[in-house]
């Protein structure tokens, strides 16, 4: 492989091409493999966007892989592969079809990417992130999953519906699982500096919230045959970035616990400072008994679907 930041994505379905497109869009690295199950649909999305990227004056080359030894050298591999869900369907209800898929895709990542920091999207997020990081092996620091930055856009998306001003001014801080029992922060978040209690009033955050819980699911609706990918995909271009580019900024991923929050052993949504070697530290916030609460729920909910695997055998015996 040429020298140069390699990207590889996994899933060349709705998230994975949109993701590789917004990559090389951005000329965000050297090289993008896209690894897909059908070679040719591969190949051709990596034709196109590789001439995209030239019409964009970009230096990124989209390749497809034939085969998993084309991950080798990557610096950063996004697993996106898996079902999404249809309308009436939980997010949960993908664990088992989407457990099996990611702990294939892990084991190829532990032998061809050995080095790569891997960022998972596929549902339900944080257990497959769990999956992942069992199944790779890898420190937590290399092995992340995106929700956190998805959800705070969509929460700053619904401050800036309520206020009609602030539009990309809002930060939004969402943490616990990318599932129903999500914990948006009101109290974390602010308009220009502006704390957003000091804007709206309770009945308005309050509607906030439960629109930015439901973002997914309303997305999902709307579509019919599947769920959102532009403002997911361009999320997790925002971590490959910070990793790639070193930058140590702040932002809510998913990632084993280890004492933090009171939490081991356990995948969920918190603030972390990524930089070139992955999640490099976890921010611990105080968090007040409410906010501690939620967290609760949403980590045991978790908790739940891993004891669901280890109950089915999923997981060789020894990885616990
Ligand atoms: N973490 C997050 O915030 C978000 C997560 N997602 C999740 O991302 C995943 C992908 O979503 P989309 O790309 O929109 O779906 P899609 O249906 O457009 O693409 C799915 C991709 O997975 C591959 N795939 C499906 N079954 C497979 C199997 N058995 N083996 C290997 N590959 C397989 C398909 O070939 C395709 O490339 C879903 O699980 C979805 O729930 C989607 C949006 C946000
Ligand atoms: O809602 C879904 O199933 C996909 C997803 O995780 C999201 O868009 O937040």
């Amino acid at each position: 492989m040429a020298k140069g930041k390699k990207v590889t994505v996994i899933g060349t379905g709705n998230f994975g091409s949109t993701v590789a497109f917004i990559l090389a869009m951005n000329g965000s690295c050297h090289h993008v493999m896209l690894r897909g199950r059908n070679y040719d649909i591969a190949k051709g999305k990596a034709l196109d966007m590789s001439q995209a990227a030239n019409a964009a004056r970009q230096h990124t080359i989209v390749k497809a892989a034939k085969g998993p030894e084309d991950m080798e050298g990557s610096d950063v591999v996004i697993i996106t592969a898996g079902a999404p869900r249809t309308p009436g369907m939980s997010r949960d209800d993908l664990l088992f079809k989407n457990a099996d898929i990611v702990k294939c895709y892990a084991r190829e990542i532990k032998e061809y990417a050995p080095d790569a920091i891997v960022i998972v999207v596929s549902n339900p997020l944080d257990v497959m992130t769990y999956v992942a990081l069992k199944e790779t092996g890898f420190p937590r620091q290399r092995v992340l999953g995106m929700a956190g930055i998805l959800d705070a856009a969509r929460m700053a998306h619904f401050i800036y519906e309520k206020l009609e001003y602030g539009a990309g001014q809002i930060r939004a801080t969402v943490m616990g699982g990318h599932g129903d029992t999500m914990v948006p922060l009101p109290k974390f978040t602010t308009v220009a500096g502006v704390p957003i209690e000091d804007l709206l009033d309770s009945e308005e955050i309050g509607e906030i919230v439960r629109k930015t819980r439901n973002g997914g699911a309303e997305i999902v609706n709307l579509l019919g045959n599947g769920s959102a990918y532009y403002a997911p995909a361009k999320s997790t271009t925002v971590m490959v970035e910070a990793i790639l580019k070193d930058t140590n900024q702040i932002h809510s991923c998913a990632i084993m616990l280890k004492n933090d929050y009171g939490y081991s052993d356990i995948v969920s949504g918190v603030p972390v400072m990524i930089g070139a070697g992955g999640a490099e530290k976890v921010i611990n916030m105080a968090l007040k008994p409410l906010q501690q609460t939620r967290f609760k729920n949403s980590v045991a909910s978790v908790q739940e679907m891993v004891d669901t695997l280890y109950k089915a055998n999923f997981f060789d015996d020894d990885k616990k």
